[in-house]
């Protein structure tokens, strides 16, 4: 007799629940500070990724006062709305006014814009820059949308499945997608996996439903954070408060 195909296992993940934003923003760039260190004492040099959004601020300007050697350490965006510096919408400006100031000014900063009219035209560039990075990245600080989004990986947009393939050769990519507001260009899925320490940051109870939704079985197309959730090297790291 067929029996029914068993339910499959929900994507893991390892949920680290904080008091407020004050305290989460301590845990998270204590986290990362730790890469850095970690990385600079091995290498002599370490490369930080982070996601822009409406987040990450608090977080941003902790960091920034970490007693790091901050000449030694690159900073780089997970992603980028295709806009200058001058637009409100830039996560370029926005590492630019939360994390570097005081010592952290001294770290050498890789923004993704270019300049070019869009990011297909800048893909070339931009990716010159990433490959200047020292890479592995010793940390990536992931966000999320309520979509089930993170990085660029907007559900439904163009050249999605290339950005989340586990094995893609590129990068970086550009994206388009109706929720992204402005064309984007996010790091793929394989350089962000790769960091030493890879950290989701979300905050509220929408994004924590959200999460535990994006861990049930699904096409990771449909909240492509599934598809970090699934080929992390081990259950992702979420840092999360009410
Ligand atoms: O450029 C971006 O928008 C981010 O990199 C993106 O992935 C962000 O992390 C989520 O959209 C969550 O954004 P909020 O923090 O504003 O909810």
């Amino acid at each position: 007799m067929d029996h029914p195909p068993l339910p499959l296992p929900p994507l893991p993940y390892a949920l680290a629940a904080y008091d407020d934003r004050a305290a989460l923003a301590r845990a998270l760039a204590a986290h990362v500070a730790q890469a850095l260190l970690s990385r600079t004492a091995r290498d002599g040099a370490a490369s930080l990724a982070v996601s822009g959004g409406r987040t990450p601020a608090l977080f941003l300007e902790t960091l920034s006062a970490a007693p790091l050697d901050w000449g030694r350490i690159t900073v780089t965006l997970v992603d980028e709305r295709w806009v200058p510096e001058t637009s409100v919408r830039s996560n370029a400006a926005l590492v630019r006014a939360h994390l570097l100031k005081g010592e952290a000014r001294r770290a050498r900063f890789v923004p993704l814009f270019t300049g070019a009219p869009t990011p297909e035209v800048g893909l070339d560039e931009a990716t010159a820059r990433a490959a200047g990075l020292p890479r592995p990245f010793a940390a990536v600080v992931l966000g999320m949308g309520d979509d089930g989004h993170t990085a660029s990986f907007f559900p439904g947009a163009a050249g999605l499945d290339a950005a989340i393939d586990p094995a893609a050769p590129a990068a970086l990519a550009a994206i388009r997608a109706a929720a992204a507001g402005e064309p984007r260009i996010t790091f793929t899925l394989p350089p962000l996996l790769a960091a030493d320490t890879l950290l989701l940051h979300i905050e509220g109870k929408v994004k924590r439903e959200v999460l535990g939704a994006a861990s049930r079985p699904g096409p990771d197309g449909e909240m492509p954070i599934r598809a970090v959730l699934r080929h992390a090297r081990r259950p992702l790291d979420v840092l999360w408060c009410p």
